[in-house]
């Protein structure tokens, strides 16, 4: 099931009609104290959703380091589409409950030593996470409480807004040429449209992992906050963005967005092809199988 909120629901105003929240202020009713709140969980993601305020916190809870496997990616794209199917639910703050790392990305024992058909698949889950998050209806604020390379920066990047914890350890980039890989065309475009063109070739040739000022001052991240702040401020920063009337900011949304979507949504089966022709070959394999070999050596 493509995942192309955007393009194809024309429910933006039956969503802004049937919303409990108050149009001026959505976020009224939290503020009131009038708070029901409903949690919910898959095995890897953690939800708790206010109905008050219409905003779902989704952890990603896949320790050690958040990296996005298949059952994870699965995951991830049920629980926005339940989430964007909620009438009680209009935003979503997207973090993590791993302590000090965001998503470290694609897991990488899913791209080694595995059969094409499941590197198809595996691949076909990535596309289905840009396309659901990427397309979604609902606002989303990543609020990124640690390090976040490559697929981890590319989520944060499908929001609407990035408030990263200014913490000095922390880095954020989309790193796949120092694994020897390639980023394909989406996670080009996406970064293309935050950085525009030259600063994301940039980018992607030195697979530039960025400190948090360099992140702030080049526009990656849209704010940055003390770690204890990071949740409170996007809590603040999504009550802005839904006092927005809602279809008149998902349409704009989609006007943005549409064709970036449309040309991954048009290519997929060829995307699929081309990455699983490429990962397969020896090289990759080798070079993938040197960065984890170095990873696993950094702790010795
Ligand atoms: C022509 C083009 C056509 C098609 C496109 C082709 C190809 C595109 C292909 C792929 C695109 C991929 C995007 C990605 O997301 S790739 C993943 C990139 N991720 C990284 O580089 C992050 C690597 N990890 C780290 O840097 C660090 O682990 C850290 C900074 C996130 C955390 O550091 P810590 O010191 O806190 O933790 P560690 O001890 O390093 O890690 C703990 C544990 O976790 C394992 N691990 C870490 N990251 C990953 C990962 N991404 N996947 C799987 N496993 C990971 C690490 O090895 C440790 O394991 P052990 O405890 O040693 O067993």
């Amino acid at each position: 099931m493509a995942a192309l909120t955007l393009l194809r629901r024309g429910s933006a105003p039956a969503r802004l009609l049937s919303g409990t929240l108050n149009a001026r202020n959505p976020c009224i009713g939290a503020t009131q104290g009038c708070h029901l709140r409903r949690h919910f969980s898959n095995n890897k993601i953690l939800v708790e959703l206010d109905e008050a305020s219409g905003v779902a916190i989704m952890k990603l809870n896949n320790p050690p380091v958040n990296s996005l496997s298949l059952e994870l990616l699965t995951e991830f794209c049920i629980t926005i589409e339940k989430l964007e199917m909620d009438r009680s639910c209009r935003g979503v703050i997207l973090t993590s409950a791993a302590p000090k790392i965001f998503s470290a990305g694609l897991d990488i024992t899913e791209m080694c030593g595995k059969s094409a058909e499941h590197y198809a698949a595996f691949w076909r889950a990535v596309q289905e996470l840009w396309l659901t998050l990427y397309g979604s209806n609902m606002v989303t604020i990543a609020a990124i409480n640690g390090t976040s390379p490559a697929a981890g920066c590319l989520m944060a990047m499908c929001c609407d807004f990035r408030i990263m914890a200014d913490n000095p350890k922390y880095t954020i980039g989309l790193n796949e040429t120092q694994l020897g890989i390639v980023a394909p065309f989406w996670f080009k475009d996406t970064m293309t449209n935050i950085l525009g063109h030259r600063l994301t070739e940039q980018s992607l040739q030195l697979g530039q992992m960025y400190t948090t000022p360099e992140a702030l001052k080049i526009g990656l991240v849209d704010q940055l906050v003390p770690e204890d702040k990071v949740q409170s401020t996007a809590a603040a920063v999504i009550c802005n963005w839904l006092a927005v009337p809602a279809h008149a900011r998902q349409i704009t949304k989609s006007m943005m967005r549409k064709q970036n979507i449309e040309r991954l949504v048009n290519h997929r089966e060829a995307d699929i092809d081309n990455f699983v022709n490429f990962i397969g070959k020896d090289s990759i394999q080798k070079s993938l199988q040197v960065y984890m070999d170095r990873l696993k050596q950094r702790k010795q």
